[in-house]
């Protein structure tokens, strides 16, 4: 399904002024609803010596996992959320002046997958590539300094501990920093979602199910719960708020470069009637213009998939959304690229 909706789509709704879901926001309930998963995600302590065979085991089961003793400040993962608390309490105006441009990457707006569903979600987001300065200054012409310096320290950290896990799963599947030369230039975006107070949240959705296109993310979604991720493609197992850890998800470039050995995980957002959630996700992946394929000393059966930039997947992900993966595949996509 790929339904290309107006930019005005890109604009989240007032979702304060609303009582109950408008008909645009309302979907039907799924199949998988119906199934909750009784086991949770692992959760594997960095410090354990174990480590290693638990991250394989977590990313061949689940494509997901959460982690703690990562290393990350604490304090600074608070002070990143409370920039973002303070970002989307600005007014409604204010936060339009930085909207995201209908095929850019930074600013505010709903989920970028939103065009590629028929309904829309009950979230609104705001995005970075490197530095957030230009847009903070629109926000807060002169209180932009704090932002800008928690967030670009926040990215700091993220790409230190993204190294660090890719570096673990690489070595937990015989490989190591050698075979992929091209990840000391990474490129990443930060993502800042919100996920207002929901008056009939069993009818909306926060994120709808998707992968990500990353080699891999990492998301801290506060104490307030509402990330799910999908298991054996029938039921929905929820991830645990956990204190002080991080979601690590695998992304669509880290099972190509497994060779398929790795899977990236479904996961979506549901909503609540009585907290406002946020979350913050960090996708990591290669420099732009860098082909990834299934790494050779992994293709002891032939490779799955074609050699694909991040960039072009993306844009296989934006016409093809959940068949981009297929497209590229060696046995055979029916579905071309157009
Ligand atoms: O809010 C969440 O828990 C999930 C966010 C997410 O999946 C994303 O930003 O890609
Ligand atoms: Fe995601």
């Amino acid at each position: 399904m790929n339904i290309h909706l107006s930019s005005h789509h890109l604009i989240p709704l007032d979702f304060k002024s609303l009582v109950s879901l408008p008909n645009s926001h309302t979907w039907a309930p799924s199949s998988s609803d119906h199934h909750p998963f009784p086991d949770s995600v692992p959760v594997i302590d960095l410090s354990d010596p174990n480590a290693t065979p638990l991250v394989r085991r977590a990313c061949e089961k689940w494509g997901v996992f959460q982690v703690t003793n990562h290393g990350v400040p604490m304090n600074l993962i608070k002070q990143t959320q409370l920039q973002t608390h303070r970002l989307f309490a600005l007014p409604r105006d204010q936060k339009l002046r930085v909207l995201r441009s209908p095929d850019g990457f930074s600013g505010y707006g709903s989920a970028r997958i939103s065009d590629n569903f028929p309904k829309l979600m009950w979230s609104e987001g705001f995005s970075m590539m490197g530095s957030p300065l230009e847009h903070a200054r629109q926000l807060w012409p002169r209180h932009h300094a704090n932002f800008c310096n928690v967030m670009e320290e926040y990215q700091k950290e993220m790409k230190g501990l993204a190294a660090k896990l890719i570096e673990l799963m690489l070595r937990s599947l015989g490989l190591n920093n050698e075979d992929v030369k091209w990840l000391t230039h990474p490129q990443s975006l930060l993502q800042l979602n919100s996920y207002p107070v929901c008056p009939d949240p069993t009818r909306a959705m926060g994120l709808a199910p998707h992968t990500d296109s990353s080699l891999l993310t990492l998301l801290y979604q506060t104490t307030t719960g509402g990330l799910q991720v999908l298991v054996d493609g029938v039921s929905w197992a929820p991830v645990y708020p956990t204190a002080g850890a991080l979601v690590v998800n695998v992304g669509d470039l880290m099972h190509i470069l497994s060779n398929g050995c790795f899977k990236s995980v479904v996961h979506r957002a549901i909503v609540n009637k009585v907290h406002h959630r946020i979350s913050i996700a960090y996708f990591y992946g290669p420099p732009w213009d860098v082909k990834i394929s299934p790494l050779m000393k992994l293709t002891d059966h032939p490779p799955l998939y074609q050699p694909v930039t991040w960039k072009e997947y993306l844009g296989y992900k934006a016409t093809h959304f959940n068949k981009a993966l297929e497209l590229i595949r060696n046995d055979g996509g029916e579905i071309q690229a157009n």
